[in-house]
């Protein structure tokens, strides 16, 4: 038998079969773009049951050379975990058929509800503006100081999203659609928030977290804290207000700091000057024990 490295031939087909996974692993972003794109998971919800093949087709008024593809593709989408494939009634018939039903997934990229939506953020990702900086990696490893936005797109995200309002919308819409889903952990959570009076948002954008928030604990103080070309424009309502600064230079005081994916964007050294600024920030306000710092962030389960 052939051998390879020393490797039997099954290993390295195997070996093999894992990096083409994550070769092709760009068409399961391409995919989630296309049902998203064609309003798959809001004509399901729209169906209000499980739709059939015939039945969606007719609805995105696919060309009859394509529906075969379709039904590919809504397979696969069903193999990856975004729809289950059931069995229903079909009217009158006795006969059953098979139908595409939404699952927990297909139901966040659902638009226009009062549930949380997070089609935003991977309209944004996978943007072939945004998404192109990932093919320059290796360029950013070997570039000393640049990081890979400046590399890719000749200055810092935040300065060109201020130049280019179609992405800077789209950037928006991403943040402020991942901070719904801050409502789900909020109503289980609320006694992080107990006490305090004031809270600075951190990295805070345009302010749609803190707007949770401030619905959520209505009796507090917050400040939205972010580059002074990101809040230049934006007014503040009530118990909402905008503050433009660096990080890197201080932070305004409070009770509580809040930072939501702020620190994953920043090597450790950087993320050390800014937590060590949280600190200070709470530090000196902080009354009794009120004092912390709150970060939203992924955490990678190594289990
Ligand atoms: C990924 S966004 C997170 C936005 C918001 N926290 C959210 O989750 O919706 C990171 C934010 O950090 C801000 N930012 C970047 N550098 C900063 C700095 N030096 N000082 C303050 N904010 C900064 C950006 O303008 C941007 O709004
Ligand atoms: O393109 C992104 C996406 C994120 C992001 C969105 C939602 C999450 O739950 C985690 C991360 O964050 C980004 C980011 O911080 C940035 O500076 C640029 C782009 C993105």
């Amino acid at each position: 038998m052939a051998s390879n490295n020393g490797r039997s031939a099954s290993e390295s087909f195997k070996a093999q079969a894992l990096v083409y996974r994550h070769m092709f692993s760009i068409l399961d972003s391409m995919c989630l773009k296309w049902i998203i794109d064609s309003h798959i998971p809001n004509i399901i919800h729209d169906h209000g049951k499980p739709i059939t093949l015939l039945e969606l087709v007719l609805v995105l008024q696919i060309p009859s050379t394509k529906v075969d593809r379709i039904d590919v593709f809504m397979r696969y989408m069903t193999y990856i975990g975004y729809f289950d494939i059931v069995r229903i009634q079909d009217g009158n018939q006795e006969e059953e058929k098979e139908a595409f039903a939404l699952t927990a997934a297909s139901e966040l990229l659902i638009k226009g509800t009062e549930n949380p939506c997070i089609s935003p953020v991977v309209e944004f990702v996978i943007d072939p503006v945004h998404s192109d900086s990932f093919n320059y990696l290796s360029k950013w490893f070997s570039d000393e100081n640049r990081r890979l936005y400046e590399i890719t797109l000749g200055k810092p995200l935040w300065e060109y999203l201020d130049k280019n309002p179609r992405l800077m919308g789209l950037f928006n819409d991403a943040m402020a659609s991942d901070s719904q889903m801050i409502k789900l952990a909020l109503k289980d959570h609320h006694m992080a928030f107990e006490g305090l009076e004031t809270i600075v948002d951190v990295g805070g954008g345009n302010g749609t977290t803190a707007q949770i928030f401030s619905e959520k604990f209505p009796a507090l103080k917050y400040i939205v804290f972010d580059l002074p070309q990101v809040v230049k424009n934006l007014k503040g309502c009530n118990n909402l207000s905008f503050a433009g600064g660096d990080m890197f230079e201080s932070i305004p005081k409070a009770d509580a700091i809040l930072l939501k994916l702020v620190l994953h964007n920043w090597s450790d050294n950087n993320c050390i000057k800014i937590l060590r600024n949280c600190k200070d920030a709470v530090k000196v306000s902080s009354k009794d024990k009120k004092g912390k710092i709150i970060i939203l962030e992924t955490v990678i389960n190594e289990e």
